[in-house]
């Protein structure tokens, strides 16, 4: 046996944002999941802030990369680089007497056991003593407190950047599940099209995803908010600025939103009745930073019949549930691949 120390961490490698969780300190690490390398050298120049902050403002020699693209691991390389630093930076957090750390890496459902074994294998190549994977729907359902070990049927809506997770657990298993590859980038691309069709105007993703945060809703209803945004003109190739509704962002995301819907319909249809008649009776919990897409909560309980709720801690739900699977290792252990 191995002595699960307070050292431990816990990673969730997600598309949009990895964090750090360290048993007996919480999350001490929140960064965007962007590496940026100099082509030429093949160097990594930075990694997660300062990487994300040069996200199209880069020079011809150095990319941005964002390694976990739709949920799965894109570059080995990059995704190595990318877990080193998060320890190297977890142990400063961490005071002096840091060791070889234990490391759970959430992973995204359905990754294939080739993925898992890549995952493992750049947490050791990073430092780790012992590495284990835990997939994300999971951990998001034990870190939003739901009863993932009882024999009752738990549903967990985990909207993520790259992919919605939806699966419905019992007695320590995930007995039904989807994943769509709709999340917050996609909506974040549909407020681009829309923009580009309806205006004619260019924006850039940081700009779409501001918009989505500030006046995005899954349905519009209440007074109508506004806001102004700047892009580039397609005609005169000149810097532009307009003003948009809640009303026309609530529209361009209609079909994200309706994939969402149709993930959570197909798992409930494959879910057994007595499982079903659980999740009706407790509902379902959204965790995820998609999660806190206004009114995103009252379209899926309007379109499923169920109640829903948000989690308490929705973009934090996943790793604070892969930091708490530390604690129920034996358990994780049987079901996981291990290096
Ligand atoms: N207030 C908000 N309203 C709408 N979307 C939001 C809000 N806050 C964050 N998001 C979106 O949540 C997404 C990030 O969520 P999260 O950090 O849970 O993803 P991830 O775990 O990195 O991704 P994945 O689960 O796909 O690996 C981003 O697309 C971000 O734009």
């Amino acid at each position: 046996m191995f002595g699960f120390g307070s050292k431990d961490v816990g990673i969730d490698l997600g598309t949009a944002n990895t964090l750090v969780f360290i048993k007996g300190k919480g999350i001490v690490l929140r960064e965007p999941s962007v590496v940026a390398k100099n082509t030429k050298t093949g160097d990594i120049v930075a990694v997660g802030n300062d990487a994300k902050n040069m996200i199209g403002r880069t020079p011809g020699s150095i990319v941005a990369i964002r390694p976990m693209k739709d949920g799965v691991i894109a570059d080995f390389d990059i995704t190595t680089a990318m877990i080193e630093y998060y320890l190297k930076e977890a142990s400063k957090n961490s005071g002096s007497n840091w060791k070889k750390p234990n490391v759970m890496i959430c992973v995204p459902f359905g990754i294939t056991s080739v993925e898992q074994r890549a995952v493992i294998d750049a947490a050791r190549q990073a430092g780790a003593k012992e590495a284990f994977t835990i997939e994300e729907p999971f951990a998001a359902a034990i870190g939003s407190n739901l009863p993932v070990w009882d024999p009752t049927g738990s549903m967990v809506v985990d909207i993520g950047g790259g992919t919605t997770e939806v699966a419905v657990i019992s007695l320590g298993g995930i007995v039904t599940s989807e994943s769509v590859r709709v999340g917050g980038d996609a909506m974040d691309q549909s407020i681009i099209s829309y923009i580009r069709k309806t205006y004619n105007l260019t924006i850039g993703e940081r700009t779409a995803e501001a918009v989505k945060m500030e006046i995005g809703t899954a349905l519009a209803e209440g007074p109508e908010e506004t806001m102004e945004i700047r892009g580039r003109d397609l005609l005169t190739g000149l810097p532009k600025t307009i003003e948009i509704s809640s009303k026309e962002i609530s529209e361009s995301l209609r079909e994200a939103v309706a994939s969402i819907i149709d993930g959570v319909r197909k798992t409930l249809e494959q879910t057994p009745p007595e499982l079903s008649a659980d999740v009706m009776e407790r509902g379902i919990v959204l965790t995820g930073g998609g999660a806190l897409l206004t009114n995103l909560d009252k379209v899926i309980s309007q379109e499923t019949n169920m109640p829903v709720f948000i989690a308490e801690d929705p973009l934090d739900c996943v790793a604070i549930g892969t930091g708490k699977a530390l604690d129920n290792i034996d358990l994780i252990r049987q079901q996981q691949v291990k290096g």
